[in-house]
């Protein structure tokens, strides 16, 4: 029997959260980004004290984690694919719509560009589009390892959805899901069709809600109030993983996703207004020595250039294609 739940196995590699204030990440009108300082050491001690426990425990198979160097990992970002509303021209924010029929098409194909780069661990928002998304997308994944939604909103609900099995444990890949990459609260746009409401308020303050950083919406929030969640979560949740070598997804929105590059590529408050994402078109980042090195969008899986952005992700490719008889029959 396995000593650790999947839950607890995950949580256990978190870092103690910090505030916003407490992380030095402040956002003001010069917009001055300070990076939190990451006590690594501490990270490193933590995760090698929990590995053990972990369900993140290197597969029989292919001894993906002696192949990791601790300070160095993938991130990998996903807009979710076209929703209901986005097809209809809607506000969504966070109203929880499904995909379509094309957006599921699209979170295939992202999965698809993604399918041979190791992913450890999942963060979506908690809203079903974004859920969809990186499903879809990782049943295109080489590994065939099975997404598992943590479900944390009870002690009741984390008892119930335990798992007993290490080597079905092994392989899995938790998928945690977070309001706080949510997107942004499009407060009384939410419902609201774009090219009526810029003929009833002007598209010049349609654009100034949709586009400006500091301007929200009526009773919404602006880009700068979603990305104090955000960029927070990111920093006390998602760096800890990447700092101790693990591969991350994260499936979310325009806007939450907007945040997280603009802190990623250090951004100012101009230069994030024309940042647009595709829906469905995932992002690579490297994260190496405390730095986010942008590596643009993957390929597809036919194509090599994906495993030449590290010495890492070259050696996995080539591990992945002397054990793929084993790994997927
Ligand atoms: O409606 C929304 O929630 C968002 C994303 O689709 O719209 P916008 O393009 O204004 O960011």
């Amino acid at each position: 029997m396995a000593t650790a739940t999947f839950h607890q196995s995950i949580v256990s590699l978190a870092s103690p959260s910090s505030t916003i204030s407490q992380c030095g990440f402040k956002i003001d009108s010069s917009l001055s980004f300070t990076s939190k300082k990451i006590n690594f050491c501490k990270i490193k001690a933590m995760a090698s004290v929990s590995y053990n426990n972990t369900l993140l425990s290197p597969s029989k198979t292919i001894p993906e984690n002696s192949l990791k160097k601790p300070n160095e990992a993938a991130l990998i970002l996903i807009r979710h694919g076209e929703s209901l509303w986005n097809e209809k021209n809607l506000f969504t924010g966070c109203v929880d719509v499904p995909l379509t029929e094309k957006g599921v098409e699209e979170a295939i194909e992202a999965g698809k560009r993604i399918s041979n780069i190791p992913v450890d661990v999942i963060f979506t928002s908690s809203l079903i589009r974004a859920q969809m998304t990186a499903m879809l997308a990782m049943i295109q994944h080489r590994r065939k390892k099975v997404p598992i939604i943590l479900h944390d909103e009870s002690e009741q609900a984390k008892t119930w959805s335990q798992v007993f099995s290490d080597e079905t444990k092994n392989q899995s890949i938790p998928v945690i899901p977070a309001w706080q990459l949510n997107e942004r609260m499009y407060g009384e746009l939410q419902g609201l069709n774009k090219q009526e409401t810029a003929e009833r308020y002007g598209k010049q303050q349609v654009h100034e809600w949709r586009r400006s950083y500091d301007i929200p919406p009526p009773k919404g929030e602006s880009l700068e109030m979603c990305a104090e969640r955000a960029v927070a979560y990111f920093q006390d949740n998602i760096e800890p993983k990447l700092a101790a070598g693990k591969n991350v997804m994260i499936a979310a929105h325009g806007n939450s996703l907007r945040s997280i590059i603009m802190y990623l590529d250090k951004l100012t408050c101009q230069e994030v207004i024309s940042l647009e994402l595709s829906t469905g078109i995932p992002l690579l980042y490297i994260f190496k020595e405390g730095k986010f090195m942008k590596r643009g969008s993957p390929v597809g899986p036919t194509e090599a250039g994906v495993y030449a952005y590290t010495k890492r992700l070259a050696q996995y490719r080539q591990k992945l294609e002397e054990d793929s008889e084993v790994i997927c029959p």
